[in-house]
């Protein structure tokens, strides 16, 4: 997703003439289509359904990379690719979504892909339209594309750190731009996009119960990967660029796809062997299998989820695991304290957010959320911590936290959670226990912590640790 100016077309590709594409289109840029279409039409996450698609259907090790290469891209770049076909098409928004979705993967390749020949884009868009049954169209993609070709000049990438230039270059809405500007300042925020327009290496965590994480980093390393330790939990390991680990090793349950910045949060809720933990929303068991592998699987965790069909993605996940503590259970948050009382040793809410701390791996959330919907999510977050407070044991832990990094969510919720519940104290030795020299800089209210995605190049995430009195 690295930036690069628009490359001047080579001579070749500036000759007009006969429409090329009778050819079907690469199956790579068919199953993108079909992702992104997904992704817009039913809000379905790109990274989930990147790997499902990619799971169930035959297709090479090339044209994985370009299928991940071009919904990611896409999906980053919106505004500025919708800016680009503007230059050449009248009224681009009067043509159908799929047609603009196809112009979109035809521009994201011209202007970012510049190894891919503008002659090969050309037939293969062509090609596309074909294929999604637009064909009394092709002659006005054709010409969009070859007005492009002859005058790639049109369209630039804005320069300067003004909001709007900011935006369109990193795909970033002006709104979010200014709340991380706030917060962050110029320098910070500058490094911020800068690592989110870069594609994060693919984190797992190692089910020590099953294996050695030294044995499955070697023989990662035997079939030629290049897999490193993670930097800030035991069990993590990190594959660099966009490839995938064997199949095999998931369904043996050696390893569990997890970002690293997700597993540290089950590092500072610390559940023990033996112990009774709660996860309050935990589909599809990311946290809570880890809670599990971490207490030896002796003990019990209660993994609830308000969403029925998502509770049995935490069946699978267990059964793939062979783990045998964890109770799945289908139920609202909110009314925790209706069905237990204070009763558990540590309590985990990992909230429903705006996930804007990985929009690298799922780049349309960027522009699903607003101002508004964030104030919502945090309504909806302070009223599961207020619940959750209510479940924990006399002395006990609860642990708030967030894929985000916005700070109405965040430290804006633990303000108002802990204005209105005198039981629950922020646990700041505890917190501080946790934290390495590395990321002690982001302690900004003692007691909780935010990890930025330059940090350590895992997604951002905030974490408050509490102790219920
Ligand atoms: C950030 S995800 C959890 C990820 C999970 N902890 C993991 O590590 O795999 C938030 C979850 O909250 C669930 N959720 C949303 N509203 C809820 C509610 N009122 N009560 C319980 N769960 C809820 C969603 O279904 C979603 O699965």
């Amino acid at each position: 997703m690295t930036h690069q100016p628009p490359g001047k077309p080579s001579g070749a590709n500036r000759q007009s003439g006969t429409i090329p594409g009778k050819k079907g289109p690469s199956p790579a840029r068919r199953l993108a289509l079909e992702i992104l279409k997904r992704v817009e039409e039913k809000g379905a996450y790109s990274n989930y359904l990147l790997r499902a698609v990619l799971d169930e259907r035959p297709v090479s090790d090339a044209d994985r990379r370009l299928i991940t290469e071009l919904v990611y891209g896409v999906l980053a770049h919106r505004p500025y690719l919708a800016y680009a076909v503007s230059q050449y098409a009248k009224h681009a928004e009067r043509l159908p979504a799929d047609v603009r979705r196809i112009l979109y993967l035809a521009f994201y390749q011209l202007l970012f892909l510049t190894r891919i020949p503008p002659y090969a884009v050309l037939s293969e868009t062509l090609a596309l339209v074909d294929t999604a049954g637009f064909t009394p169209l092709k002659k006005v993609v054709n010409g969009i594309l070859r007005t492009y070709l002859r005058e790639p000049e049109r369209v630039r990438l804005p320069e300067g750190d003004d909001p709007e230039a900011l935006s369109l270059r990193y795909g970033v809405p002006q709104w979010l731009l200014e709340v991380w500007r706030e917060r962050y300042g110029d320098e910070e925020l500058l490094r911020l996009l800068a690592t989110l327009d870069v594609p994060p290496p693919l984190n797992f965590r190692v089910n020590l119960l099953r294996v050695d994480r030294e044995f499955v980093r070697q023989s990662l390393l035997d079939r030629g990967y290049t897999v490193e330790h993670g930097r800030l939990v035991p069990e993590a390991l990190r594959l660099k660029g966009r490839g995938f680990p064997p199949r095999e090793f998931l369904d043996r349950g050696w390893i569990t796809i997890q970002d690293e910045a997700a597993m540290f949060v089950v590092h500072v809720l610390d559940p023990r062997p033996g112990e009774r933990i709660l996860d309050c929303c935990s589909a599809p068991g990311g946290k809570a299998t880890f809670a599990a592998e971490r207490m030896r699987d002796t003990g019990e965790v209660v993994a609830v989820d308000v969403h029925e069909s998502r509770v049995r993605r935490i069946r699978e996940e267990v059964e793939r695991l062979g783990l045998s503590i964890v109770v799945p259970t289908v139920r609202d948050g909110r009314d925790l304290p209706r069905a237990y009382g204070r009763e558990f040793d540590r309590v985990l809410v990992d909230a429903p957010c705006s996930g804007l701390g990985t929009i690298r791996r799922r780049p349309e959330l960027r522009y699903r959320h607003t101002p508004e919907s964030v104030r919502e999510l945090a309504a909806l977050q302070r009223e599961l911590l207020d619940a959750a407070a209510q479940i924990v044991r006399p002395g006990g832990v609860l642990v708030y936290s967030t894929c985000t990094l916005t700070p109405d969510e965040n430290e804006g919720v633990v303000r108002e959670v802990l204005a209105r519940n005198p039981a629950l104290k922020l646990d700041e030795e505890g917190m501080a226990s946790f934290v390495p020299a590395v990321l002690r800089k982001r302690i900004r209210m003692p007691g909780t912590l935010e990890i930025l995605p330059q940090d350590l190049d895992v997604d951002g995430f905030f974490i408050a640790r509490f102790r219920v009195w």
